[in-house]
């Protein structure tokens, strides 16, 4: 992969609507990147392309593809990586069915999803759908820490053009509720490797059984290896109470997960909330409904199509829910309720959204209301609740004044909890789980009872001394208040604080930096933006997810606009294009009214990133000017308010993507870098100019009407470059 064939940048196809607006800009990027000697390649990551590579045998020749992930995989633990990583769907298993399903449709002969697998075939079929579950991407590509922060052009821009924010009074019933207790949190402990280890995972049930869960997992010297369980009793009781309170407080019942990147776990408690809230329906129904396949790890939604032509379980949901307090809902309009998909509600961004609108969530009467936001575990609860807390005594965050909150996060090799999958299981039967190395050393031991989630999770030493690194590196170049968010009465966090406490005083540094656990470090930050100053968050692999929601969405409105560097260890470099997802409400809006509001900020300011690395590890001198010339264009979108609005008739994506080029080319003629290229795209600039009026009525000319892309999942390419590039003056430009 890194011969001489290896294109000099590799941009990822993925799904919906960043793919959508990839069939507008990349002809851009790649036009004007050939125009300086640089390559462009691509490489396929999206959910379809993922599936067909994983069942070459079951296609014609002409069907198959290559295995880019893993191609990708090799490449970023290589120095010659240089990635722009568009954000993917991490699909769940109705996500993943109706893939499969489109596939089919379009004649690839793929398996169905085996939900309960019984045969040999079955079983493989699983396993391969199994690694495409979920997160399955972004842990393969990250091979480095991650710096993610807003530009400094659009955190001005930002407060600038300050956005809405629901008002917070003292009197809001929003709350967030987790366990007393039985929690990761509570059962967590961990331990440092002072060398390298082999470990099995055994289960010994109390009827003296043995039972090999994992074996063959190993870890470099000095790996810090925590285990913990979730008690399935203590969840259920949870919940139940948690209903029942929400129902006499009279608000919403919101539940808040992240079932993508926690593949295995996540569902499972999801399914204990779907049960908790059909609790009667389960209790007189339950082995009928588990004979017409229900999950409840599905949703809700699963649910009703499986039971929907058996009238007297249908009316005892009826009944259920007439008892049960309203559910938040993810679209009042199509009756999406909370507990309907376990990917529709996740929590790095659905609770950012609910603070961001005053602690107000839908409700199945269409209406604004409070909620009681359920997230079971408490490792990282508190951040949210000290949130709300915060926002309650003092009011809303005001965007024109706040200062920004950057992030430095540990998640190189799978770090912490987002690598657990493996090593994550749901206890069969009551017994001790002990975590047991090749000399015969009890690691990690837990009394677990039948049904409990019990999960490893590890942090390499590498990682966590890189990560220390890059914050010693960005509190000098910043000067910037730095908290390593790390709480020394949790088990894991004591662990790396013994570790990154040294790192800091042989360095000399120590006095530089803070380190507070999650809820007092939520707190200060708050504090110091609300001052307007700013401060950089040192965490772990989750909260470096949750934050980089929940400061750019207070503080910018969305996360679509920050800058996400991954310095890859190996020297290597990926850059993320902003720190959201691939929001599917957005290609609804595209097919029904011909309208795309996906922002390609952060898919700008990854570019003008990449091609300066480019120029930095080749010495390619021309790739400076175009990334230089980038960032001008990126400017110009922000100075003049050209990025996509919200609303069918207004400009969209594709309006913007014009403004880029047209900006772009103007910043590379005006340069006095290289005259080469200044000469180059003056007459594209030109054109760009003159071309105006025309280039505008083109690209507006079918909008408002439905359109067509022939796949969701998989969609035709020739339709989509139609939709999407529907003005021949521009295209006849970039050629
Ligand atoms: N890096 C990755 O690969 C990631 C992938 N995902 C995947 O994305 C999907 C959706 O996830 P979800 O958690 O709902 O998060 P999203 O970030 O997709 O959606 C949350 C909201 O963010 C806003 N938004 C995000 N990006 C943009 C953009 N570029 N332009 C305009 N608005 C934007 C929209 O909010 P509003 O309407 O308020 O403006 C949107 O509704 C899932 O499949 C998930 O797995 C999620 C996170 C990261
Ligand atoms: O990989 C995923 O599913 C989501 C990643 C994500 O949300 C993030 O990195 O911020
Ligand atoms: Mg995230």
């Amino acid at each position: 992969m890194t011969d001489q064939n290896t294109p000099d940048i590799i941009y990822t196809k993925v799904d919906e609507a960043p793919e959508l607006a990839s069939a507008s800009l990349l002809p851009i990027i790649q036009s004007f990147a050939a125009a300086a000697g640089v390559s462009v390649g691509i490489r396929d990551i999206s959910l379809a392309g993922r599936i067909l590579a994983a069942f070459p045998e079951n296609l014609t020749p002409e069907q198959r593809i290559s295995d880019d992930l893993a191609i990708l995989g090799e490449l970023v633990k290589t120095p010659e990586a240089n990635v722009i990583k568009l954000p993917n769907i991490s699909a769940s298993v109705p996500q993943l069915v109706a893939a499969i399903r489109e596939l089919q449709g379009q004649g690839y002969a793929i398996p169905d999803y085996p939900e309960t697998p019984a045969t040999e075939a079955e079983k493989t079929a699983r396993a391969r759908y199994d690694a495409i579950k979920g997160s399955a991407v972004n842990p393969v590509l990250r091979e480095g820490n991650s710096d993610r922060r807003a530009a400094t052009a659009v955190k001005k821009y930002a407060q600038a053009n300050p956005h809405r924010m629901g008002e917070w009074t003292r009197d809001s019933k929003t709350r967030v509720a987790s366990m007393a207790g039985g929690d990761f949190r509570a059962n967590e402990t961990s331990a440092t490797l002072g060398a390298a280890a082999k470990a099995r995972i055994v289960l010994t049930a109390a009827d003296g059984s043995e039972h090999l869960l994992k074996d063959g997992v190993s870890y470099p010297a000095g790996t810090v290896v925590d285990a913990t369980y979730m008690s399935a009793a203590a969840l259920s009781d949870f919940l139940a109470q948690e209903i029942a309170r929400t129902k006499a407080e009279g608000t919403l019942f919101s539940l808040h997960l992240k079932a993508t990147m926690m593949k295995v776990s996540d569902p499972i408690i999801f399914g204990h909330a779907v049960r908790a809230f059909l609790a009667p329906v389960f209790e007189a129904f339950g082995d009928r409904m588990a004979a017409l396949g229900v999950n409840p790890n599905s949703g809700l939604g699963d649910l009703l199509e499986r039971v929907k032509g058996e009238a007297d379980i249908m009316a005892a949901i009826e009944a259920c829910m007439g008892e049960r307090p309203p559910l938040y809902m993810v679209d009042s309009d199509r009756g999406i309720t909370n507990l309907h998909v376990p990917s529709d509600v996740i929590v790095d961004a659905s609770m950012p959204a609910l603070i961001r609108a005053g602690g107000k969530g839908w409700g199945p009467d269409g209406k604004e209301h409070d909620a009681v936001c359920v997230i079971p575990d408490t490792c990282y609860a508190p951040v949210y609740d000290e949130t709300i807390e915060f926002f309650k005594q003092n009011g809303k965050l005001n965007p024109a004044t706040a200062g920004t909150v950057q992030n430095l996060g540990l998640m190189a090799q799978k770090a912490e909890e987002y690598g657990s999958h493996p090593t994550t299981f749901e206890i069969p039967a009551d017994g001790v789980v002990r975590m047991v190395l090749e000399d015969g050393t009890i690691l990690h031991e837990h009394k677990v009872q039948k049904g409990d989630i019990w999960r490893s999770a590890s942090a390499r030493k590498a990682p966590i001394e890189d990560w220390v690194n890059l914050a010693i590196e960005r509190q000098a170049i910043t000067g910037y208040r730095s908290i390593f968010w790390l709480d020394e009465t949790r088990a894991h966090d004591a662990q790396l604080i013994a570790m990154v406490k040294p790192i800091l005083e042989a360095r000399g540094v120590a006095d530089k930096f803070e380190i507070m656990a999650p809820r007092e470090a939520t707190r200060a930050s708050l504090e110091t933006i609300t001052k307007g100053e700013n401060c950089i968050a040192i965490t772990g692999n989750v909260l470096r997810d949750y934050l980089t929601d929940l400061f750019p969405i207070l503080e910018l409105a969305t996360s679509a606009k920050m800058l996400s560097i991954v310095k890859l260890m190996q020297g290597g470099g990926l850059f993320e294009t902003g720190a959201g997802g691939s929001a599917p409400k957005h290609v609804q809006q595209l097919q029904g009214e011909n309208h795309l509001r996906w922002d390609s900020l952060g898919e700008f300011c990854a570019l003008g990133e990449s091609f300066r690395f480019l120029a930095q590890t080749k010495g390619n001198a021309k790739a400076k000017v175009l990334g230089d010339a980038v960032d001008t264009a990126t400017q110009g979108i922000l100075d003049h308010d050209r990025s996509p609005g919200r609303k069918a008739g207004e400009p969209d994506n594709r309006d913007s993507h014009y403004w880029f080029a047209r900006y772009w080319a103007e910043a590379l003629a005006a340069q006095t870098e290289d005259a080469g290229l200044a000469a180059h795209f003056a007459p594209v600039a030109k054109a760009l100019s003159d071309g105006e009026a025309a280039i505008l009525a083109e690209l507006h000319a079918a909008r408002g009407q439905a359109v067509d892309q022939g796949g969701y999942y998989h969609p035709d390419p020739v339709k989509t470059a139609a939709i999407m590039r529907p003005s021949a003056t521009l295209n006849a430009i970039i050629g």
